[in-house]
């Protein structure tokens, strides 16, 4: 698995008439661990939409560098990617086993293990014939996050990983986390501290007003 970095050149983000930050260069380096953190409304979720491509800056660019530095192609970059976020949906009508035969599809799974095992390993167990749509919001986050923790992907985002978890799922979460940590590119926004004491390093969004 090529672990790439992601280099942000001069990238500025404006709706309407209102900067969101400007001139944001910074390189997140392969396997290192990231929190972007910020106020509510500082545009956390607008800088992670913009580095996993989601959405386009106002100026600047974005690059996926392999460790050659050479450019991962934009049409390549989802192959490398997963990204757990609250505006990102489930598709409601899919049974958790249909949920995961579909994103498991795109995504290889991590090693050894089988997909039948992932239920279980997302505290989601008697549920495998269960329609979505009648998941809690805690089992929906545990699912979101465990198709991205269980994705043999070198970048991973997480926006507000642990909101709806309860206590035992937040200690799911931590677990889970320091498994993965070392080996990925983990960029995680988020305004509570427990969410995000494994990054090394911190990014204000508020420092590039
Ligand atoms: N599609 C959009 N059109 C116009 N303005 C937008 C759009 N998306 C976000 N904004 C604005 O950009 C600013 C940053 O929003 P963003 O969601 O990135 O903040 P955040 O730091 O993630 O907030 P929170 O902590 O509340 O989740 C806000 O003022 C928001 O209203």
């Amino acid at each position: 698995m090529t672990t790439p970095r992601i280099s942000c050149e001069n990238i500025s983000k404006k709706y309407l008439r209102q900067w969101i930050f400007r001139d944001l260069s910074y390189t997140f380096e392969s396997g290192k661990s990231y929190a972007i953190t910020g106020n509510n409304g500082s545009g956390k979720s607008t800088l992670i939409k913009i580095l996993s491509g989601a959405i386009l800056p106002t100026n600047g660019k974005i690059s996926y560098l392999k460790e050659d530095g050479d450019s991962i192609h934009e049409d390549k970059v989802y192959e490398q990617i997963v990204y757990a976020a609250p505006y990102f949906d489930l598709i409601e009508e899919f049974t958790l086993l249909e949920a995961l035969e579909f994103h498991f599809s795109f995504k290889p799974v991590v090693e050894n293990i089988n997909l039948k095992e992932l239920p279980e390993k997302m505290l989601l167990d008697g549920a495998q014939n269960k329609a979505i749509k009648h998941f809690s919001s805690g089992m929906k986050q545990r699912l979101k996050l465990g198709l991205a923790f269980y994705s043999d992907v070198p970048v991973m985002f997480l926006d507000e990983p642990c909101s709806n978890l309860d206590e035992t799922g937040i200690n799911w979460y931590k677990n889970e986390i320091l498994k993965i940590h070392n080996q990925r590119l983990i960029i995680v926004s988020s305004n509570q501290k427990f969410e995000y004491e494994f990054v090394d390093f911190v990014l204000n969004v508020m420092d590039y007003k």
